[in-house]
C-alpha cells in the first residue's frame, strides 16, 4: 500500500470514511472500514485490546503521518482530541494551558468560561501538578470544548481514574455535549461507559466494524434499566464475552 496522502478534506458530516485501511509492516490493522458520523452525534467506539480502536482515532485526528493506509478520510477542520493522560504543559498554569494559542481578552474570557463548566472556576492560576488526575482530566476537556470543535476525538479518557471519579465524568462529559453538541467519537473498553453516553456503539474486530448499534434509551441512563442489560449482554458478546446462563439479545 502506498503512504496515506494526509490529507483530511473538510466534509458537511462530522466523520466521513470509506473503504479506510491501515496496516504497520506486514499487519494489516484496518482492513476497509466506512463509518459516518452526523453533526452532534455521540459514537463510542467498543473493541477488544489490540483491535485498532486508537489506530482509527489517530487516523481521524491526522495524527499518523507514516503509518501507510489508503481510503477516504473526511472530519472537520474543527477538531479536538482528548487523551488518557491530560497531557498538559508542567511550566504553564491552568488556564494557559486552557487558552494556549487563543489570542486577546476574548480568549482569557472563554478558558475563564470553560474552566467554570468543567467546575473548576478559582484554579486558574494552578499549575497541574497541584491538580488530581480528575481535575487535569477536566482541564483537558476545557482545553477541548473552549474552541468549539465540530468533532471531539477522545482516546479512553476517563481510563485512569476511579470508579467514582469516572462516574462524575460520565455526568460532565454528557453534560458538556448536550451544550456544546460536537460530534464525538469516544474510544473505550467500558461497555457500560458506552451504554451510558453513547447515541450509536461500533465494535471494531480483526480491522472492520462488526457492529453499528443505535442505543435509544432515555438519559441520563438508568444501569438497572432491563434493556441496558441487554445491550451490555449483546455488547459483550460481540467482543467474545460471554455471561453464564446469559444469552445475548
Ligand atoms: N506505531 C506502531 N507500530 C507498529 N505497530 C503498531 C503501532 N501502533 C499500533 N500498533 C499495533 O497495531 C495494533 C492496534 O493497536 P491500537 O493501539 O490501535 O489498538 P487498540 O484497539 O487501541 O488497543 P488497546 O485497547 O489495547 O489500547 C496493535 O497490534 C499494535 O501493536
Amino acid at each position: 500500500m502506498a503512504p496515506h496522502p494526509g490529507k483530511l478534506k473538510p466534509v458537511s458530516k462530522a466523520v466521513h470514511v470509506r473503504n479506510l485501511a491501515r496496516r504497520f509492516a506486514t499487519k494489516t490493522i484496518l482492513d476497509g472500514v466506512d463509518l459516518d458520523i452526523e453533526e452532534g452525534e455521540f459514537v463510542a467506539l467498543l473493541g477488544r485490546s489490540g483491535s485498532g480502536k486508537s489506530t482509527f482515532l489517530r487516523a481521524l485526528a491526522g495524527l499518523d503521518h507514516g503509518v501507510e493506509g489508503t481510503g477516504t478520510l473526511g472530519t472537520p477542520e474543527s477538531l479536538s482530541v482528548v487523551f488518557q493522560d491530560a497531557r498538559l504543559l508542567p511550566w504553564r498554569t491552568v488556564i494557559q494551558n486552557v487558552t494556549l494559542g487563543l489570542r486577546g481578552p476574548s480568549g482569557q474570557e472563554a478558558g475563564r468560561k470553560a474552566l467554570a463548566e468543567v467546575g473548576l472556576a478559582g484554579r486558574e492560576t494552578a499549575w497541574p501538578n497541584q491538580l488530581s488526575g480528575g481535575e487535569q482530566q477536566r482541564v483537558a476537556l476545557a482545553r477541548s470544548l473552549v474552541r468549539e470543535p465540530a468533532l471531539l476525538l477522545a482516546d479512553e479518557p476517563f481510563g485512569a481514574l476511579d470508579a467514582l471519579t469516572r462516574l462524575k465524568m460520565h455526568d460532565l462529559l454528557r453534560e458538556l455535549c448536550a451544550r456544546h453538541r460536537p460530534a464525538v467519537l469516544l474510544v473505550t473498553h467500558d461497555v457500560d461507559e458506552a451504554i451510558s453516553l453513547a447515541d450509536r456503539i461500533l465494535v471494531l474486530d480483526e480491522g472492520r466494524l462488526i457492529e453499528d448499534l443505535k442505543i435509544d434509551l432515555p438519559t441520563p441512563r438508568d444501569h438497572g434499566d432491563p434493556r441496558f442489560a441487554q445491550f451490555r449482554i449483546h455488547l459483550l458478546s460481540r467482543l467474545g464475552v460471554e455471561l453464564p446462563g446469559r444469552k445475548a439479545a
